[in-house]
């Protein structure tokens, strides 16, 4: 697809959302009036006409139809609520047929608004991601111009889309970009979507640039192997599998590292002052750390004036324009926190281990120095884990241009009861498939790199942070045969809460921000186009492997001793 083809696509996109937008509200009359006892039959009757013209309609068009589909039938939203207000209020008796059938029709309008609310937050979300595609692919083309370096430049988006989201396997080592390198950092440069930035004297200069390359260890002749699907003479087959591991290696020198500590830690602040003064002192690094940290540092010794911090939210959204590398300090809950940081692109992150546990902090603090130099001399392995991007979709907000800003996850989207002692009952969708009706104390949707975190800890498999995969983990169902499962990464993901459930569900995001989801109010989760780079140790298994055994103790067991009975 060209630039040209993509804007159109781009801009088009937005404006259908936004024409559908504008229907829905010019279609919405308001508030109908809640009907008399005697003419609810004329209601259901035309309730029941509604339902067929929406059925009918579904049938007969495709997926942007369904965006007026519901603009036809919006008209309806407030007649339902008034009449589930009006049933509320009046004793229904079982033997009366007309009100059951009047009720049965409601719930059928309702399910088919609600297809249309998601039908339209999706599109909202996937115009959104084009745009963003959009401009990348033009920072990095005013990136290659300024550089000179023409073969930098791709005109085709899907093949940057999917050096963004990994889909391309290759190994390079043709100098700048070359045809299987990732560039992403170049891209991802100078350039920001949204308001221009007032001029900040602490701004540090350009970023360092750097390419990411897959590793092609036990190639002899550097020929490297494809993964790919061929279809010689009509039968199948794979090509020879390659090694994956991913190499970052540095095309300009690192300059600025991004401090995330863990608070209240004496050990954590003693360490942080040291290694800030020695990336300075020694490396000549600009350092950021955050306000809370610069307000402890410099009240015990003005000498740390050369640090750098932020102000506001705004700032905190130009942060991977400036920063080369995220040093953390702390368990993976400050690992967790750093991500979170980020709602785009994520600078690379070394984490050291200074909590209990450590699933994803590899680097032993007492050797920074030595871990520092390695990586800022580069190359490093790394591991690029997946983020779930999570939208909550408001059964109240339906008919609103603007929906909740996603969330993005690096370990998991929880939803469960909360305080509420009713079982969950949640429906879960896959793509347009019904999957199942969770019932139970609730769901977990996971990244691979949070199959080691709650997900495990529900039943859940645990899976290398590379394996590209969402997890589907329930937790205490109440069924005898309701395994975890683990879904290909492309899918996206819908938990709505039925309008019967007995009560509220919450969601909550890397195990913060709980949110209520209220019957009617749906979670749709996909995988987000911007992984959390981590440097690795060794590599990518290695130190997964070892985090298993050292942390979660895998498969400990006294070994079998020598004697005793044989074949
Ligand atoms: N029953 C459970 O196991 C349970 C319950 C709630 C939350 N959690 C996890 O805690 C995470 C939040 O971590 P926190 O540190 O802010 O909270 P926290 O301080 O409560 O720590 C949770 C524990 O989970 C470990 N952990 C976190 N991410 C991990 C990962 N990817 N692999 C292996 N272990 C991991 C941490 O090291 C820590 O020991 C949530 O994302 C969730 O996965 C687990
Ligand atoms: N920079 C930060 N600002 C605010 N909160 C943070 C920050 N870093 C970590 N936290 C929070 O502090 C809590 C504890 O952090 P962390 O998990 O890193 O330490 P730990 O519990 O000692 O280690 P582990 O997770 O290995 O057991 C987490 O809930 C995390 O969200």
């Amino acid at each position: 697809m060209s630039l040209d083809e993509l804007a159109d696509k781009s801009s088009s996109e937005e404006i259908q959302v936004a024409q559908s937008d504008s229907k829905f509200r010019s279609l919405n009359p308001g508030p109908i009036p809640i009907p008399a006892a005697p003419s609810i039959r004329s209601l259901v009757d035309s309730v029941s006409d509604e339902r067929l013209d929406v059925m009918a309609s579904h049938q007969s068009e495709n997926g942007s139809g369904s965006i007026s589909t519901a603009s036809s039938t919006v008209s309806s939203i407030e007649s339902e609520k008034a009449a589930y207000e009006y049933l509320a209020q009046t004793p229904i008796k079982s033997t009366d047929a007309h009100l059951v059938e009047f009720s049965e029709a409601m719930r059928t309008v309702a399910k088919a608004l609600r297809r249309v609310a998601e039908g339209k937050a999706a599109a909202q979300a996937e115009a959104a991601e084009w745009k963003r595609k959009y401009e990348l692919e033009m920072a990095h083309k005013q990136q290659s111009k300024i550089k000179g370096c023409g073969s930098c430049v791709s005109n085709d988006l899907d093949k940057l889309a999917s050096q963004l989201t990994l889909e391309t396997s290759a190994s390079d080592q043709l100098g700048c970009c070359g045809k299987h390198g990732i560039c992403s950092h170049e891209v991802l440069q100078d350039v920001v979507p949204g308001p221009i930035p007032r001029p900040n004297h602490k701004m540090v200069g350009r970023k360092a640039s750097f390419k990411l390359s897959w590793g092609c260890n036990g190639d002899k002749n550097g020929q490297h192997k494809h993964d790919f699907v061929s279809f010689e003479k009509g039968d199948i087959t794979t090509a020879e599998r390659s090694n994956k591991q991913i190499l970052l290696k540095w095309e300009s020198p690192p300059q600025t590292v991004l401090f995330i500590t863990k608070p209240n830690s004496n050990n954590v602040h003693v360490l942080c002052a040291e290694m800030v003064r020695w990336l300075k002192e020694h490396k000549n690094i600009n350092v950021f750390v955050e306000p809370r940290v610069s307000k402890e540092l410099l009240t015990e010794d003005s000498s740390y004036n050369f640090i750098q911090t932020w102000d506001n939210d705004e700032e905190i959204k130009l942060l991977h324009t400036k920063v080369d590398l995220i040093v953390t300090l702390g368990g993976d809950g400050t690992v967790l926190w750093a991500a979170s940081l980020f709602k785009g692109p994520v600078p690379p992150v070394v984490a050291f281990s200074l909590g209990s546990l450590g699933f994803m902090t590899p680097f032993p603090s007492e050797q920074y120095r030595e871990c520092l130099d390695n990586v800022l001399n580069g190359p490093f392995s790394i591991t690029l884990r997946n983020r779930l991007q999570c939208h909550v979709i408001r059964d109240a907000a339906k008919d609103e241009l603007v929906t909740e800003d996603p969330i993005l996850v690096l370990n998991e989207v929880t939803i469960d009861r909360g305080i509420s002692s009713y079982l969950t009952y949640l429906e879960c969708y896959c793509d347009s498939s019904f999957v199942t009706c969770v019932q139970g104390d609730g769901l977990i949707i996971s990244t691979t790199s949070g199959s080691t975190a709650y997900s495990l800890a529900a039943g859940g498999s645990m899976v290398h942070p590379q394996v590209p995969g969402i997890l589907f983990t329930p937790i205490c169902p109440h069924s005898l045969s309701f395994r975890p499962l683990i879904l290909p990464e492309y899918v996206t993901l819908r938990v709505q809460v039925p309008y019967n459930s007995r009560g509220h569900a919450w969601a909550s995001f890397d195990g913060k921000d709980r949110r209520q989801l209220s019957p009617g109010d749906a979670l749709i989760c996909s995988i987000s186009p911007w992984p959390v780079p981590t440097a690795c140790v060794m590599d990518s298994t290695t130190d997964f492997l070892r985090s298993i055994q050292e942390g979660l103790h895998w498969n400990l067991r006294k070994s079998q001793s020598f004697d005793g009975p044989r074949d």
